[in-house]
């Protein structure tokens, strides 16, 4: 707090004698504001400061004074604007009054207690408020009377060490804000010598301390300060408007764009009301609350833990409970909850679930109460911090990091029903693997998520079975990505000790990947049905890792070749072959084709995944209309002979001999103009008669 006595408006001066309680309630101390007695104080609350206090908003603001008498109420803005929210997310430097660092008033009124001149100081005082002292004369004499030597100060501190008055929270507060480089500076309208041991004690340097300084009569036997004469008046804060003045220096020396005052008093308010001062005033009324301050201030805080809070910059969302939502979920939960210096998530995530009936409770409610998703992710604790919602808009509408992971076919629906429904800054990742077609052609899930929600989307994918990771073994993925800095956000959020993810500016690429291996996994479990041994999958792996890539870059030519030995290429074709669900299934059905008793795709999921969801099928269906329509087929034989296989159309010995296989006709499919319908939506059974295979006419690709 800086005194400012100088040119009272007449109307505005307080007489002298008038005792504090006689004064209007221009200050209230907050309740929780932690005030130990010290030595040399009878009372926790400095009867000299706060009487200074509450004069000094009269003194500054008439107007405000007579609106806090008169109007008895007042609206602190305790809830930031978007606007203010934004400014003190990406704010460069913090400007703190050194009062709202600590829980005892002004150390200058301490200190002249701690001298025993706190009467004379306080009579002093109010002359000053009767206007006939300027500030810098206040301040001269105040020290005239306090007359205290270097070692006085020396005993001062050690009586009242910093340590033992600090605001709550504001060390937490300044290691937030140090940690993610933004600059903090103490402004004082006391001195020097007592506010550097509050600095040196909160970490700030002592070149960001801006006080007057005390001037000293020096001995010039001992070379020692012995004798105080005064202060300097060349420092900014020695005068009126003294703070605006202090941060117009701090702009001019420092590169910032964002700077931010916070501040209890009239003069700290006055930091954004003079240009070239701070873009934004943050009243603080932990100690002292002062309704002209309260009143005027766009963000009113009566706690640092708010403001620690909303810095956290992320509140991240997942769409998806399944297996892989649930794995991932865990370890974002990891992360978030984590005690990170930077502290970038905010630790809840809200999960939408796909609401159900589990054993006769709703699937949210056993989540929520027991943290581990029974039906699709069971024995793995997905963190406390995860909130299930069975609202999607309610758990992506306030998501700055919205994670979408839920099954390929769900998520034309789930983008239309989050339309206009999420931030506009916010970033997404899609991890769901399979695309969709549209008569104009494909979309990629992240493409979709991008068209229907105006937001940017990358993709995380690499070899990551749900159950492994949840069992913490060493898995690696890639997050392919446009937008840089959202890729390193998301980075952070998923990245543990078991789970590497690398940056890849391939997107398409690393999802084309993660898309079409599910047809190769298929290829892979009716390698495994008919009993064939790995020599014989490794040449389905290869094959399919050829199509793959051709296929990608076919449709999309900025596909990098390098992407297809990433973890979201080979990395996830090997495991999704050796350990997927769609191996599984296709491993179970070829056994059943097989034999007397043929099941469906359908079927076989059901039994085998338990609600758990196969992406290869559809995604092989979808494949081939775009092979089909674009007359494609024959250049992709594996891709196309597994889809004749799961259709019913070949037996599943063909996927050894993918060459033959594709050069059948398939009776009764549709012609190539009428090539956008799939084969056949729903998998057969073994069909009724072994099919009439006739080789195609090889047609152009
Ligand atoms: N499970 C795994 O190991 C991995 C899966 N993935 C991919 O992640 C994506 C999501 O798979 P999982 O999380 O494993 O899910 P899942 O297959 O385990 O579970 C199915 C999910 O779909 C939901 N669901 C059912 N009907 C729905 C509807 N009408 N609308 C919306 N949701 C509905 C269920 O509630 C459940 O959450 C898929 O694209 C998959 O390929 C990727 C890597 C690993
Ligand atoms: O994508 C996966 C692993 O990365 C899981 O594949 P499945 O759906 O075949 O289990």
């Amino acid at each position: 707090m800086q005194l400012c006595f100088k040119s009272l408006p007449s109307k505005c001066q307080v007489h002298p004698r008038r005792s504090v309680a006689s004064l209007s309630v221009p200050t209230r101390r907050h309740p929780k504001a932690s005030c130990r007695p010290s030595r040399g104080l009878a009372n926790p609350v400095h009867p000299i400061s706060g009487s200074l206090r509450e004069k000094n908003v009269i003194a500054r603001s008439t107007a405000d004074n007579r609106k806090d008498t008169e109007a008895k109420t007042y609206t602190p803005n305790t809830v930031p604007s978007d606007r203010v929210l934004s400014i003190w997310r990406r704010v460069d430097a913090v400007c703190f009054d050194v009062d709202c660092t600590i829980t005892m008033n002004d150390s200058l009124d301490l200190l002249a207690d701690f001298m025993g001149v706190k009467e004379q100081v306080e009579e002093l005082t109010n002359q000053a408020m009767d206007g006939s002292l300027s500030l810098e004369r206040a301040l001269e004499e105040r020290l005239n009377i306090i007359n205290c030597s270097p070692q006085d100060i020396k005993n001062f501190i050690a009586a009242h060490p910093p340590s033992s008055r600090m605001a709550p929270g504001i060390k937490e507060l300044i290691t937030a804000l140090q940690a993610r480089g933004v600059a903090v500076y103490l402004i004082s309208g006391g001195f020097r010598e007592l506010t550097l041991p509050v600095a040196s004690y909160l970490g700030i340097p002592k070149a960001n301390v801006f006080a007057n300084r005390m001037n000293w009569q020096w001995d010039d036997e001992t070379g020692e300060p012995t004798k105080l004469v005064g202060f300097d008046m060349s420092e900014p804060t020695a005068h009126n408007q003294g703070k605006p003045e202090a941060i117009a220096r701090i702009r001019q020396r420092n590169p910032y764009n964002t700077v931010v005052m916070i501040g209890d008093g009239i003069t700290d308010l006055e930091a954004v009301q003079i240009t070239g001062g701070a873009d934004l005033f943050i009243g603080y009324g932990g100690v002292v609350e002062r309704p002209a301050v309260a009143a005027e201030a766009e963000w009113y805080v009566y706690d640092y833990k708010t403001l620690v809070d909303s810095l956290r910059r992320f509140r991240a969302a997942m769409i998806g409970s399944g297996a892989w939502a649930c794995a991932a979920v865990r370890m974002m939960a990891q992360n978030t909850l984590a005690d990170d210096p930077a502290d970038d998530f905010v630790d809840e995530i809200k999960m939408w679930v796909y609401e159900e009936d589990y054993e006769g409770r709703k699937l949210t409610e056993v989540i929520n109460e027991t943290h581990v998703n029974p039906k699709y992710f069971p024995g793995f604790d997905l963190g406390v911090n995860v909130k299930a919602v069975p609202s999607i808009v309610e758990a992506a509408a306030d998501a700055d990091l919205i994670v979408f992971c839920a099954p390929h076919q769900f998520m034309h629906n789930i983008c239309k029903q989050l339309m206009g429904k999420v931030k506009p800054g916010a970033s997404a990742i899609s991890l769901t693997k399979g695309m969709r077609v549209r008569p104009e052609g494909p979309q990629l899930i992240s493409q979709m998520v991008r068209r229907y929600l105006g937001i940017d989307c990358a993709v995380l994918m690499g070899a990551n079975i749900a159950t492994d990771i949840g069992r913490e073994q060493l898995s690696e993925a890639v997050i392919g990505y446009d937008n840089f800095d959202a890729a390193e956000d998301f980075k952070k959020l998923f990245e543990r000790p078991y789970f590497r993810v690398s940056l890849l500016p391939d997107p398409v690429g690393a999802e084309m990947c993660g898309t079409l291996k599910n047809i190769v996994a298929l290829g892979a479990g009716i390698v495994d049905g008919l009993g064939l041994g790995p020599n014989s999958k490794a040449t389905i792996i290869r094959q399919g890792l050829v199509e793959m890539r051709s296929f990608s870059k076919a449709l999309y030519p900025s596909v990098r070749d390098d992407t297809f030995l990433e973890s979201c290429g080979v990395g996830d074709l090997v495991a999704t072959c050796y350990g997927g669900r769609n191996r599984l299934v296709a491993e179970a059905w070829t056994k059943a084709q097989l034999s007397d008793n043929p099941r469906t795709f359908e079927d076989l999921e059901a039994e085998l995944l338990k609600g758990q969801k196969l992406q290869g099928v559809l995604t092989s269906n979808e494949v081939q209309e775009i092979l089909k329509t674009r007359r494609w087929e024959n250049n992709f034989p594996l891709f196309t002979t597994i889809n004749r296989i799961i259709n019913g159309y070949l037996p599943p010995k063909y996927v050894v001999d993918y060459v033959a296989g594709c050069k059948f006709e398939v009776p009764g499919v549709e012609s190539e103009e009428d090539s956008l319908v799939p084969l056949r939506r729903t998998p057969s059974a073994r069909p009724a008669a072994p099919p009439t295979l006739t080789p195609v006419t090889p047609s152009p690709a």
